[in-house]
């Protein structure tokens, strides 16, 4: 992932923000940067020699976890913020309004200390609050707002670090300190700012990763990810020419899956299935594009595609689906591994996703979860996508008292899907408010699968549970716009109780017309 185009700091909070999903935790660009470099020495020296590569990984492992120790005291916003003021003599000098968030060891006197401190670096103070540390009351927080040249502010923030009587102090973006009127999309073009990626299970970065020790491998999945990150709102999406390799790895997927399709999955998927079938999108010989998948889903839910470059933030993901689109990986995973890979691929995407997402009921219920995560908490977010995890993703369902699975993480990985419905993993009932703190990972297949009573049961489960999440304010998707309001005052609410009359007037209109003898 190219960081500077994959991130994009001026859509209201920086990414760090809203990736407080444990696994989604950004990595500095720091980190990032070492990481690299240490992975690059590693691949070299396993794409090139014979050494034991169990061994290498180890040792590099050791390397990896020390420097990320070293640099864990910057912050995303302070490299941002060093970065700026390296682009020339004019940044330097820009003016820069910033948050600092300070724990003070000694309360107000510490506080004075830092005041004239920023006087020092000639910055101005707009706003300060303090208020009792909340674990400990005989500290102080203090959120300070400065205005000072970029290079002052990074002098300050160091030379805070060090003064003893401060525990610590933390720089956030100026846009990124009300809780109480958070950033999210409103319009599907803003999603253009909602791709930021976990960089976690890549193939350049993680050393599990079937690809990783394979060069050509990984400038294919690199090239494919340039067309996500030049994507924008309205493109059509452009079409992929998947080589021979990548469409026989499809094949080879696919047919596994249309053999245990009937046996395995819910009838909601099979369904679906046959109709991407005999409309010819669905064949065993090629991967189908996602424009033309774009365009099925269009017809039949009003869902659409965009392509993404890899694995998603939970909250980005998710703020998506509000709007019905789905952001959707297009490179393949490795030819290695068929049965399952650690990251989503268009394999994941096409096969284990499409066909629910054409259902509509499904796809309303998507659409939900989406409206839902918009400017949620992060501990929210966290839940949301861990129920997601366990039923879109993992879930079981029982059709006429036989377990079936219809999550998409299983329906594109039959290696995966064969252990679901073994007796090796432990099935429990899907309870949603359980289910939301259970922990998992995503690089093997789980331990734990949760089981819904039946597929509508599930949807109307997550439905009531994530209907009462403590979000202090409603949304509503206008499909007219295509925007999404936040249901906040009385205008907006007569107008829309206004139109729905009219919608029920129309409906009690066709069910008394049915209902007329000349009908019959
Ligand atoms: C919401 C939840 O975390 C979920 O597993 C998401 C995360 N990010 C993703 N990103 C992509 N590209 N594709 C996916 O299917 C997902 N799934
Ligand atoms: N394991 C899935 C892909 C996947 C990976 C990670 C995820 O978060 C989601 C899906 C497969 O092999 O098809
Ligand atoms: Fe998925």
């Amino acid at each position: 992932m190219d960081f500077n185009q994959g991130l994009n700091f001026q859509n209201g909070y920086p990414a760090r923000r809203r990736s407080l999903v444990d696994d989604a935790r950004f990595e500095t660009l720091v980190v990032k940067q070492t990481k690299q470099s240490v992975l690059d020495e590693a691949r070299l020296r396993s794409n090139d020699s014979s050494v034991d590569p169990e061994i290498e990984i180890d040792e590099t492992q050791k390397v990896i976890e020390n420097n990320g120790e070293n640099d864990a005291g910057l912050t995303e916003e302070e490299v941002v913020l060093s970065n700026a003021i390296s682009e020339g003599p004019e940044a330097e000098k820009a003016l820069q309004r910033a948050a600092l968030i300070l724990r003070l060891r000694e309360g107000m006197n510490s506080l004075s200390r830092v005041l004239k401190s920023i006087e020092k670096y000639q910055g101005s103070v707009c706003h300060l609050e303090t208020r009792p540390n909340q674990n400990d009351t005989s500290q102080l927080d203090a959120l300070i707002k400065v205005e000072m040249t970029r290079v002052s502010l990074l002098q300050l923030i160091r030379s805070l670090r060090q003064s003893s009587s401060l525990e610590h102090v933390t720089l956030i973006g100026e846009d990124n300190i009300s809780a109480k009127n958070p950033w999210f999309p409103r319009h599907a073009s803003d999603l253009d700012n909602c791709n930021h990626l976990m960089t976690k299970y890549e193939p350049d970065l993680d050393m599990n990763h079937p690809g990783f020790a394979d060069k050509e491998y990984r400038a294919r999945r690199k090239e494919i990810a340039e067309i996500a990150f030049a994507y924008n709102y309205g493109d059509p999406i452009p079409f992929i020419d998947y080589t021979e390799t990548e469409n026989k790895t499809w094949g080879s997927v696919f047919n596994t899956v249309l053999e245990l399709m009937p046996k395995h999955a819910c009838a909601e998927y099979c369904r679906v299935f046959k109709l991407l079938q005999e409309e010819g999108i669905f064949t065993s010989n090629k991967i189908p594009q996602l424009e033309e998948m774009s365009n099925f889903l269009r017809r039949h839910t009003g869902f659409s595609l965009r392509p993404a470059a890899g694995l998603l933030t939970a909250r980005d993901f998710l703020a998506s689906l509000a709007f019905r689109i789905f952001q959707s990986t297009q490179y393949v995973r490795h030819k290695n591994t068929p049965y399952h890979t650690p990251e989503p691929d268009c394999i994941h995407e096409l096969l284990g996703h499409m066909p629910l997402l054409a259902d509509p009921s499904f796809a309303q219920f998507s659409q939900e979860i989406g409206l839902a995560s918009l400017g949620a908490s992060d501990s929210e977010i966290e839940k949301l996508s861990t129920v997601y995890w366990f039923t879109v993703e993992f879930g079981l369902c029982k059709e006429s008292g036989v377990v079936k699975a219809y999550g998409a993480g299983l329906l594109s990985a039959y290696g995966e899907l064969l252990h679901a419905l073994s007796d090796k993993p432990e099935l429990r009932p899907f309870e949603p408010a359980v289910t939301a703190v259970q922990p998992y990972q995503d690089q093997e297949y789980q331990p734990i699968y949760y089981v819904a009573e039946s597929f509508d049961d599930m949807k109307d489960k997550f439905r009531r549970w994530v209907s009462a999440m403590s979000r202090p304010f409603e949304v509503r998707f206008n499909p007219h716009t295509g925007r999404v309001e936040v249901l906040d005052s009385v205008e907006k609410l007569e107008s829309l109780v206004h139109q729905l009359n009219t919608e029920v007037l129309h409906l009690s209109n066709a069910i008394n017309k049915m209902k007329m003898p000349s009908y019959q």
